[in-house]
């Protein structure tokens, strides 16, 4: 009787919730379908916090119910179908903009650069959903992960740290950088041909030191390059020295580049709990992120307690100097009247250093392995450089006359290219408040976006034919250099906020391609857009020049022959090409289906190896 009961309260649960649901859904759906939109179907929300767990364990086994039960609603219950698909799905829901409706939401999918650009330009309409941006709330709010005049705050604080003089100094710690970590690729008197295993995690090394030096005034030297630069670290050493050193600083257990990188690279855990609790779980890289969130805030609190005392006493520092520029520009000296809070400084602090590394090192190091995958770029890139600095050391290298020639020739288009065909952010982020529908016009049509809907402007739109008619999904960075093939068309659009928009000069590659506006997004665009794109474009740029004015970069294929094996066979042979051919193919898939993105696109517990050789040592001029 009492288990009849149970069963009968249980089944009146169920039938409630699944009533429930239907009406939801059908409130969705009348919504949706007043939009004028395409719609998608979907059982559960693609961003709810229970997919994105468990995805993984479900989608297989959907993707084994039969041929006629499967289909679009399918496609994209997978969190990355936009960097795996890519533009197909559009193509086959028959519109650049469609709208995916569950019982629990409402999302759209943008491809096409005229809604791109409404959606970008209307501030106000189409704000971020914020919700999705609480977890980089680690040591307070920031310009990331707010709106409205909070927002314009945050911004105006953030904004003069980003200016051209900053870039200069982003453009000397890149090459500073950039030849150490070529130092660390091609050994003892610069031989180069030896594996690198996880050229990723150099590639975060290099942006990370190039942050910490241009952003915060902390240069950290490379751990092969310590004892050699005794020198550097003695003059570093009153101001710098606990950021600098290997050894953890007393009442500390790991030193600044082990904490930050940690953080980093599994902030996904501290939204499972403070960083108090996650020091005592069982599992050791809970313990050592909870460790790694406590000892990264202390640095940074003393590092701010350190430039205070600076500003105060009227000195400054050179460059960016991040900490000192927000904390003059808070006035938080003046506690009495300031209303932004210490916490404001380190929330921001926070977010510039994740924002600032990972996007560019993934950048970095796409570029890598897709100019070894194609080797005829790579020599195009070279001979560029060739032209464009004739041959001048480093050492001579100035801002102000080498940076624009790098940004009109092939180091640009190289960089443009890899962030269209591997975009870091796969899905940039917006929405309608609930309750106030937007209109917005494609192809000469109005349509309605609903309220409360979750926007996400796709990567997806790099590979549209309308914009990118030639081999859209192919890496042809020669499409970018004027002189190709290659067709040119261009809307101008100005921005609707110009005070709050990209720094100046943020348009840097004046002789190149320009796309239409709003198909190229890499680093969004209108006022919200990336503020530290230029920042990441000088770096990436010098890198690139940094390491192919003397160097080649090729895949390693120590999985399928040994030096001596490669020795034996004809160079430029059948042979050989068969075996680079397995690399080949291995690193295409890898990039191509195996990626994902936590919050920007990786390969993730899987690497490339690549090898830096002498230009004219190449062992496999392929691809
Ligand atoms: C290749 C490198 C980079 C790419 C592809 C990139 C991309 C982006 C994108 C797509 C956004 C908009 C995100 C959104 O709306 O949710 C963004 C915003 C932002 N980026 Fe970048 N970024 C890069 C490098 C950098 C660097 C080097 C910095 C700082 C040093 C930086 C700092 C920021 C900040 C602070 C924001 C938030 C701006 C705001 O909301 O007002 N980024 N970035």
């Amino acid at each position: 009787m009492t288990f009849k009961l149970i069963l009968g309260a249980f089944a009146v649960i169920v039938l409630y919730h699944l009533i429930n649901r239907g009406r939801s859904l059908h409130r969705n759906l009348t919504a949706a379908k007043s939009s004028g939109l395409p719609v998608v179907i979907t059982p559960w929300n693609v961003y709810s916090v229970f997919w994105l767990a468990s995805y993984i364990v479900w989608l297989p086994l959907l993707r084994k119910l039969p041929a006629s039960c499967r289909g679009t609603w399918l496609e994209v219950l997978d969190p990355e179908w936009a960097y795996r698909i890519g533009y197909k799905i559009f193509e086959d829901v028959g519109s650049d903009v469609f709208l995916v409706v569950s019982p629990s939401s409402i999302g759209s999918f943008v491809a096409d650069a005229e809604v791109m650009t409404q959606i970008t330009s209307r501030r106000g309409d189409f704000p971020k959903p914020l919700e999705m941006y609480r977890r980089l709330e680690i040591y307070g709010k920031s310009l990331v992960s707010s709106e409205g005049a909070a927002w314009r705050m945050h911004r105006k604080l953030t904004a003069p740290s980003f200016g051209e003089k900053n870039n200069e100094l982003v453009f000397h710690e890149s090459l500073h950088h950039a030849q150490s970590l070529l130092n660390l690729w091609t050994g003892p008197g610069g031989r180069g041909n030896r594996t690198i295993k996880d050229p990723a995690a150099d590639a975060m090394r290099f942006a990370l030191y190039v942050i910490s030096r241009a952003g915060f005034d902390v240069r950290v030297a490379w751990p092969h390059e310590e004892k050699d630069q005794e020198g550097q670290l003695e003059a570093s050493k009153q101001k710098d020295s606990m950021f600098v050193a290997s050894t953890p600083p007393p009442g500390y257990e790991m030193n600044y580049r082990e904490a930050l990188s940690c953080l980093l690279e599994n902030i996904m855990w501290t939204q499972m709990a403070p960083p108090e609790y996650l020091t005592k779980s069982p599992i050791k890289v809970h313990r050592d992120v909870g460790k790694a969130v406590i000892e990264w805030g202390k640095y940074m609190d003393e590092l701010y307690e350190q430039k205070k005392k600076e500003v105060a006493s009227g000195q400054s520092a050179e460059g960016m100097d991040l900490f000192g520029a927000l904390i003059r520009g808070s006035e938080v000296l003046n506690e009495e009247t300031t209303e932004i809070e210490k916490s404001d400084i380190l929330g921001n602090a926070f977010v510039i250093m994740l924002a600032g590394h990972e996007t560019t090192a993934n950048a970095l190091h796409f570029a890598l392995l897709l100019l070894a995958l194609n080797w005829k770029s790579q020599v195009r890139l070279q001979e560029d450089l060739d032209k464009v600095l004739a041959g001048k050391p480093i050492s001579e290298w100035t801002y102000e006359e080498d940076v624009p020639k790098l940004f009109s020739s092939m180091p640009t288009a190289v960089m443009n290219e890899t962030l269209r065909v591997l975009q870091p952010v796969i899905n940039i982020p917006k929405s309608t408040a609930p309750g106030n529908p937007q209109k917005i016009n494609m192809n000469g049509q109005s349509y309605i976006m609903p309220g409360g809907t979750h926007i996400s402007l796709c990567c997806a739109v790099h590979k549209n034919p309308k914009y990118w008619p030639e081999e859209p999904n192919l890496f042809r960075p020669e499409r970018w250099l004027t002189d190709s093939k290659f067709p040119n068309s261009s809307i101008d659009i100005k921005p609707d906020d110009a005070d709050l928009h990209a720094p100046p000069g943020a348009d840097i590659s004046g002789n190149l391609f320009k796309p239409v506006k709003g198909s190229y997004i890499p680093f969004s665009e209108g006022s919200r857009s990336c503020i530290g794109k230029r920042f990441a474009q000088v770096e990436i740029v010098t890198a690139l020049a940094v390491i192919f004015r003397t160097y080649s970069v090729e895949l390693a294929v120590d999985e399928y022959a040994t030096d001596a094996e490669v020795e034996r066979l004809e160079k430029g042979g059948k042979e050989r090409r068969e075996i680079w051919q397995k690399a080949a193919d291995r690193a295409e898939y890898l990039l191509r289906d195996t990626m994902s993105s936590i919050i920007t696109l990786q390969l993730r517990g899987v690497t490339i190896p690549i090898r830096v050789v002498r230009r004219g040592e190449e062992r496999f001029a392929f691809g």
